[in-house]
């Protein structure tokens, strides 16, 4: 069965606005199909971006969101009961591999351990995926490549990606941009005006240096993001930054109002 790749194109070109040199990077990267990792707090545009360098560099992407329940299987591949009886169904690693897509594993260590061990031989010299059920190994693709993202914030002892492989990947630190880029973003994705997405970026510009005080991550540029959109719509700018910036990162009655008194600072 040959699997129809047209669906994993972008065809429109996404809005990404560039913080430094990190596109030339990765072009190069890509260009030795070096796997990378992008590392950076949630919502701080690395999803965009990989959504962007496939669009610029004309090749299909595979996007998987891990999560703690998610094994190899469901990353290369099972076989399927029918009324045929069985049959092999490629999972998305595999069908990216054989087609010559961009991988994305979005937070992958969140997936169990036996994930790593399926990425490795695709990560280094050989290029190869073990379909171990299936006793096939699929060589990649030459526009195959791999990339991962990582939230080192996130990691404890516990859960972090070993050396051997973290040292199979060129890394891009990604962090929110700094004040006038973000201002850019946030009116561009959102629609409100430049003086208003200026307030929004100040107020989680305060609330980001609380981080490590009692927030264990700051407001997003996605947040902003999203407090821009209901602002745009006509709600009142201080209800939709309750909504959108401080409800959702704190449940403690304190931090709350130290975060809700940062917000009529500015609005
Ligand atoms: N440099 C940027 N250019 C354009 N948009 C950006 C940029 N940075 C952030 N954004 C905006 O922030 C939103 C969130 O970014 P994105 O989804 O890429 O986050 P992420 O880092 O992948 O988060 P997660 O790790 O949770 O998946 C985007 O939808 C976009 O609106």
């Amino acid at each position: 069965m040959t699997m129809s790749m047209d669906q994993y194109f972008i065809k429109q070109q996404p809005y990404y606005r560039p913080v430094a040199d990190e596109v030339e990077l990765y072009e190069a990267a890509y260009s030795v199909r070096m796997p990378m990792m992008l590392k950076g707090p949630t919502g701080c545009g690395k999803t965009r971006f990989v959504e962007y360098m496939a669009w610029k560099l004309g090749k299909p992407l595979i996007t998987v969101a891990c999560n703690e329940d998610m094994t190899a299987s469901d990353l290369v591949g099972r076989f399927l009961l029918d009324v045929n009886g069985t049959r092999w169904q490629d999972g998305p690693l595999t069908i990216a591999a054989r087609n010559g897509a961009i991988c994305y594993l979005d937070e992958v260590v969140e997936a169990r351990q036996d994930t790593t061990v399926v990425i490795h031989p695709l990560t280094d010299a050989r290029r190869v995926l073990p379909l171990e059920k299936k006793g096939e190994l699929v060589h990649a693709h030459p526009d195959f490549q791999l990339v991962i993202s990582y939230n080192p914030g996130y990691q404890s002892l516990m859960k972090d990606l070993k050396q051997s492989t973290k040292q199979r990947f060129g890394a891009l630190d990604f962090n929110y941009p700094e004040h006038d880029i973000e201002v850019e973003i946030v009116g561009h994705e959102s629609g409100v005006d430049r003086s208003t997405a200026d307030k929004l970026v100040s107020i989680a510009e305060r609330a980001r240096n609380l981080k490590g005080h009692g927030l264990d991550e700051g407001i997003s540029t996605r947040m902003l993001v999203y407090a821009g959109s209901l602002i745009a719509k006509g709600v009142d700018p201080r209800a939709a930054s309750r909504v959108a910036l401080v409800r959702p990162i704190t449940d403690d009655p304190d931090m709350r109002d130290a975060l809700d008194a940062a917000v009529t600072t500015f609005f």
